[in-house]
């Protein structure tokens, strides 16, 4: 079959309003219509783009994402865009770039941490990129003296930075502050004297990350201007006196909040990216196993296949609502912030710290799956798959490697446990720590399969079950009379519960997302279907965790893993329509294998013969290497 839409037929079993899905994906009308017209302004334009990239040499590829920046910058200025509509256009651009720091750490920095006076002199410039800015946190080794190492932006284009180091007065160490440091001449661009600087070098996948310009800094007796110390929440006058505000110290780490929480709403953008390439591969895909000489089987009929892609596609959705509740929670604590109200902030940083690290790891391992679930052919760049792996994979690492990020929830969480003793009641993301007696000998109440499907339920399953694991680790933990010593020893099982409590959240979110009006024929209903795969994938993949702490029985699992299976076949029909409503372009899908028309074969073929080294017939190297070769075997072989 040529041409046409050959996932038709799939699209025709959808039992929901699609149109109405896009909305509930997108977070309002308005939202989506944004989200709408600038993909497809992005995807009309050749300039962006973006199928040659694995094929290109750092320094092609790195001048090319500098030509895509600034056309997109022309693009931005010429339309009157919005910020929120620059920003989309920059997430639909699609590829990593000096632009992501500038925006996404070096204004938020100096937003958050900079006095009103310091925001107007260099807000302005910033926002009208007449200096260009990165974040520089991360050193080379350990402690904050040796030289700044990653920070993307850094290596070759930033003209500014916001550098954190310690800040010493008078012989004494204030500890770590931040500081806006010019790095290069606004004139020629090249280094300020004392500052040695360049790109750290190539990094994991070809094209993918190697965008980004990550940096090596060094400085040799540069003198920074007081005033360009970030002085909200800790000052030094004229005279050299050190002061602090009255708020938390930690409030210099706020622009890891704030960028942690928009890393979460990504990784819901880049699992269900995967996630639509491989659903929709896995319709076109036919294996053998037709009964009565009918059609052969499409892959996405074997039940093996169900169960690997469909916990994605609702992992996608939950991601993608505890991204918009994290948002919530996000402005909520920054309103609180300017309110001197401060009592929410440790919650807020444990919250994104956690999911940034689940919502990570899920998703990059997500994308591999999902390249596995298209067999051979999702090893093939033109699948999309290898490069969204190797962009995506360093999101673990980045923003606080992943254990680190659990082991500060797992503070929180013991904190929260230590509190109850003086009366003080958990509230948030920790209130069921207030029910923790009950939770500590609740039975679970199923009896048969669909008693799974009762939010009630399986909340009070993923409580009880976080609630023991936590406990259980202050319980050891108090038998440690150095406790520093006993968190040491211990960090492998307070991952684990910090990882529990990450995963109740996610899974009520979802389930009060499905408390609110959600308008569109049968859209409530396959968010419910998605929701209960969610959490009883996770309750079968954690069942360990479940029995061991005996709030599940054997059979209760037994029972889970039954609901399952039907849940996967009433998910079935429903899959194309729910990656259908992503709403993403082919252009930014990058994926023969994910097409929307699913014409997968006939282009993967054609794309074969675009490849360089189908340009000719013989390749070049044959006469010096091959040929000789082939003639001294004959001489060989004859002799
Ligand atoms: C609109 C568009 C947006 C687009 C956005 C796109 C952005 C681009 C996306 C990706 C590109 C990649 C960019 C990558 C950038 C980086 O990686 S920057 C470097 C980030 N580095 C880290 O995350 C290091 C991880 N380590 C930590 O976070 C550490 O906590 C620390 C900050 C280094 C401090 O360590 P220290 O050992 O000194 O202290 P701790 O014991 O950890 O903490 C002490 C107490 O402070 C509390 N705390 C820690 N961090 C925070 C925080 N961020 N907010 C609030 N509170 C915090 C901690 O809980 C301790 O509290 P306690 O004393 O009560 O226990
Ligand atoms: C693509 C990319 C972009 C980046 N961009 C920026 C940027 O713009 N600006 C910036 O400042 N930085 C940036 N970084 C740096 C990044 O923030 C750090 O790499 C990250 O915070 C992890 O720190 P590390 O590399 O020192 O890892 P390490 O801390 O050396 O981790 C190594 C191993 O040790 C373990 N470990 C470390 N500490 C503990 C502990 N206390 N307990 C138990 N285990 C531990 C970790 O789990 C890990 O397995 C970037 C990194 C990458 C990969």
């Amino acid at each position: 079959m040529e041409g046409g839409d050959h996932l038709a037929h799939e699209r025709k079993k959808a039992q929901f309003d699609v149109e109405a899905m896009k909305i509930v994906w997108a977070g309002s009308r308005h939202a989506f219509e944004v989200s709408d017209r600038i993909s497809k302004l992005v995807a009309s334009d050749p300039a962006f783009r973006k199928d040659n990239r694995p094929m290109l040499s750092r320094k092609e590829l790195f001048k090319n994402t500098l030509r895509k920046a600034a056309y997109a910058w022309k693009r931005i200025i010429e339309l009157r865009l919005s910020e929120e509509e620059a920003s989309k256009l920059r997430f639909y651009v699609d590829e990593p770039a000096f632009t992501d720091l500038h925006w996404g750490m070096f204004l938020p920095a100096i937003k958050g941490q900079g006095t009103e006076e310091q925001q107007q002199k260099w807000l302005p410039l910033a926002y009208k990129m007449q200096i260009i800015g990165c974040y520089a946190q991360t050193e080379l080794g350990h402690g904050s003296n040796s030289s700044k190492w990653w920070p993307g932006g850094l290596g070759k284009i930033s003209t500014h930075a916001v550098v954190y180091a310690r800040l010493i007065t008078d012989g004494q160490d204030h500890g770590v502050h931040g500081f806006i440091v010019q790095l290069r001449s606004l004139d020629d661009h090249s280094p300020l004297p004392g500052i040695t600087v360049g790109d750290i070098g190539m990094k994991f996948g070809n094209g993918a990350y190697n965008t980004m310009d990550n940096g090596v800094l060094r400085f040799d007796h540069v003198r920074i201007p007081r005033d360009q110390m970030l002085m909200k929440v800790s000052q030094v006058s004229r005279e050299g006196k050190y002061s602090q505000s009255n708020v938390p110290r930690q409030l210099v780490y706020g622009t890891m909040v704030f960028v942690r929480q928009t890393i979460v709403a990504d990784a819901s953008c880049a699992l269900s990216r995967a996630v639509c390439i491989a659903t929709r591969y896995s319709a076109v895909r036919r294996q053998f196993g037709s009964q009565n000489g009918g059609p052969e089987t499409q892959v996405i009929d074997y039940k093996t296949q169900q169960s690997r892609l469909f916990p994605l596609l609702a992992s996608a959705y939950a991601f993608r609502f505890v991204g918009e509740w994290l948002k919530w929670l996000y402005t909520d604590v920054t309103q609180r912030l300017q309110a001197n109200d401060f009592s929410t902030l440790p919650e807020a940083h444990a919250c994104t710290a956690g999911l940034k690290s689940l919502t990570t790891a899920a998703t990059a391992d997500g994308i591999e799956e999902c390249r596995k679930l298209c067999g051979g052919h999702g090893y093939l760049c033109s699948s999309g798959l290898p490069e969204l792996f190797a962009v995506y994979v360093p999101a673990c690492t980045y923003e606080g490697d992943n254990t680190v990020l659990l082991l500060q929830v797992a503070r929180f969480l013991v904190k929260t446990l230590s509190q109850l003793g003086s009366g003080k009641q958990p509230v948030g993301t920790t209130a069921y720590m207030g029910q923790v007696e009950h939770l500590m000998q609740c039975h679970c109440n199923v009896q048969k399969a669909e008693d799974w499907l009762k939010p009630a339920v399986i909340l009070e399953a993923f409580e009880a079950r976080s609630a023991r694991m936590s406990v259980a680790c202050a319980k050891n933990l108090s038998k440690f009379t150095n406790p520093e010593e006993g968190f040491a020893e211990l960090s492998g099982d307070l991952v684990e519960a910090a990882i529990a409590h990450c995963q109740l959240i996610i899974v009520s979110k979802f389930i009060e997302k499905l408390q609110q009006d959600i308008p569109g024929k049968g859209v409530k209903q396959q968010l419910g279907v998605l929701c209960n795969i969610y959490a009883l994938f996770l309750l079968h993949k954690h069942q360990g965790d479940f029995l061991s702490t005996g709030c599940i029985t054997p059979k209760q699992a037994y029972l889970a893993n039954e609901q399952l299976r039907a849940l996967y076949s009433q998910a079935r029909p429903n899959a194309i329509a729910l990656v259908d409503a992503f709403n993403y372009t082919d252009h930014y899908l990058g994926s023969i294998l994910g097409c929307y028309d699913g014409n997968v074969y006939p282009k993967l073929y054609e794309a074969a013969w675009k490849d360089p080294l189908n340009d000719s017939v013989v390749p070049d190297g044959y006469r010096e290497y091959i040929w000789p070769m082939l003639k001294q075997q004959l001489r060989t072989a004859r002799l």
